[in-house]
């Protein structure tokens, strides 16, 4: 039996030179943490990491809603591929150049009453990326539903942005571009192309990619659903990265 077969609702894992892994960041390889800049790498998700690059010729990425060099600084050179701002911005290679769509920045009026609100919301933080806006509440949860209106009004003034709805918190970016589109972009090339993508994630933004990843013949796996927490996620892999071949299915 394939240890994917213990996964409700999901067939057998393809083979190692048939499968690609395309794995979001927070909430799904590192646990939750209080702040962005807390959350703790595995040394142990490193070498899982590694030796599924290994065993699946290259065709490992993140994809994740913080910018590439976030995901730089946590993972180094250990993804193949990865894309950042949820599919804004993708680096098909290793040291390859970063392709960004060409999207309207954030409205400065909105930045400034961003700060404003921190201020006025103590624990309340205002995370800016190039083209969009996070309004953290994890520090300061009763502010939620204040922020979340504030938001609203702006995207109801301009419908290029949208709210995305994330972990304790809401962030304000363009409309048009999400996670499946970084699945499709990935896959059309090498090492990925001509693969089964796997996808696993944990938020709603990963809801795209892993309609994406079915789409192309794949599979979705998402938290809590098929796995209960990171921990799981990082097992599996681990199991998957040290398995032979036939712990992967036909
Ligand atoms: O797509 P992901 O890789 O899951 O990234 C989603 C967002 O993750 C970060 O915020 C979330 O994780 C923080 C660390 O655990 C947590 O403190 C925060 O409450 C969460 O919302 C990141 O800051 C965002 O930029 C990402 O979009």
């Amino acid at each position: 039996m394939s240890l994917m077969s213990s996964l409700p609702g999901h067939g057998d894992m393809p083979p190692p030179d048939k499968t690609a892994f395309l794995l979001d960041f927070d909430g799904t390889l590192v646990e939750i943490a209080p702040t962005p800049e807390s959350v703790k790498v595995q040394a142990g998700l490193l070498a899982s990491l590694r030796r599924l690059r290994a065993k699946c010729a290259d065709a490992v990425a993140v994809i994740s809603g913080r910018p590439i060099e976030q995901i730089d600084f946590f993972l180094g050179d250990v993804p193949y591929a990865v894309a950042g701002e949820h599919g804004i911005a993708v680096r098909r290679s290793p040291g390859g150049i970063i392709h960004r769509a060409n999207l309207p920045p954030v409205p400065s009026a909105w930045l400034a009453q961003a700060d404003a609100l921190a201020v006025e919301h103590p624990g309340v933080r205002i995370e800016r990326k190039k083209a969009a806006v996070v309004l953290h509440f994890r520090g300061a949860p009763d502010a939620g539903p204040a922020l979340r209106d504030v938001a609203d009004g702006w995207v109801a003034s301009d419908p290029r942005f949208h709210v995305q709805e994330a972990k304790m918190a809401w962030e304000i970016r363009p409309a048009g571009i999400d996670k499946g589109h970084a699945v499709r972009d990935l896959m059309r090339a090498a090492p990925f192309a001509g693969r089964y993508p796997v996808f696993i994630g944990d938020d709603v933004t990963d809801e795209d990619g892993i309609r994406a990843a079915v789409a192309l013949g794949g599979i979705g796996l998402r938290i809590p659903r098929d796995f209960a927490d990171p921990a799981a996620v990082r097992a599996w892999l681990a199991a998957l990265s040290c398995g032979g071949d036939d712990t992967w299915g036909a």
